[in-house]
């Protein structure tokens, strides 16, 4: 199957037609204001104007009030939410609710993280709403997300791994292997495609969307190899 692609962090209408050129499926905007890459409801709702359908807008949130949430939704007309703080498993589906969207869920992995928490936190938040969809694994770091830094890829298990969203220092040079060692149902970008902060890179897009589809092409070649094999 084709892994899907998510890029975050958008800020700039450029970065998005290079998005929508490279053959990604969803872009991100962050409506945390600390960060370098936030978005005003108002600025991300232009940017989603220049958006075709069949395209996944993701809303990336951390710590908000589900009041915060709704309000934004209204403005910037969003397919997903994306809850990246401490978020409880009662506070997402709340949030979701209030959104009236489909939510992830972030897991930051840290390296004591047991791969059974990953299974029994994705149970959770999956038994808590019909609006979550799946969790997406960043890494641990003390300030929030998009810092570039990997984790461990082998603490996802394998059964939970078609499920996930990967993210957390992905780049051009790692995505193949990501996509062939992981098996997610998507990978998700922000810094290893920026030229700098909130400022992507075309290039950078379109080699790291051409590493994931090797990826992809690796697993296809693997799977007809071993179906070919006779028994
Ligand atoms: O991008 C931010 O500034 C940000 C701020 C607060 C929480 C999360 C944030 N970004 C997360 C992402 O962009 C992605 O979901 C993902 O973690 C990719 O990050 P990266 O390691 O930079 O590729």
């Amino acid at each position: 199957m084709r892994t899907r692609i998510k890029i975050c962090g958008l800020t700039r209408e450029q970065d998005v037609q290079a998005v929508m050129a490279s053959g990604a499926d969803a872009i991100g905007f962050v409506f945390y204001p600390k960060s370098p890459r936030y978005v005003t409801p108002e600025r991300a709702a232009e940017l989603i104007r220049t958006v075709p359908p069949f395209i996944t807008t993701v809303g990336l949130f951390v710590n908000a009030s589900p009041e915060e949430v709704a309000a934004t939704v209204k403005i910037a007309p969003l397919s997903l939410i994306q809850l990246h703080g401490d978020e409880t498993v009662a506070e997402g589906a709340a949030i979701a609710a209030a959104a009236g969207r489909q939510y992830m869920k972030v897991f930051r992995v840290k390296p004591d993280t047991r791969p059974d928490e990953l299974l029994e936190y994705e149970q959770a938040n999956r038994a808590a709403s019909p609006l979550f969809t799946s969790l997406l694994l960043d890494t641990y770091v003390d300030a929030y997300g998009g810092a570039g830094k990997g984790f461990d890829w082998s603490l996802v298990p394998k059964d939970l791994a078609p499920r996930v969203v990967l993210s957390g220092g992905l780049s051009v040079h790692n995505a193949t292997d990501a996509v062939v060692g992981v098996r997610p149902y998507a990978v998700d970008i922000s810094s290893g495609v920026e030229a700098s902060k909130g400022i992507k890179d075309a290039r950078k897009i379109a080699d790291f969307v051409t590493a994931v589809r090797v990826g992809d092409a690796t697993i296809e070649s693997e799977t007809h190899h071993e179906s070919a094999v006779p028994r």
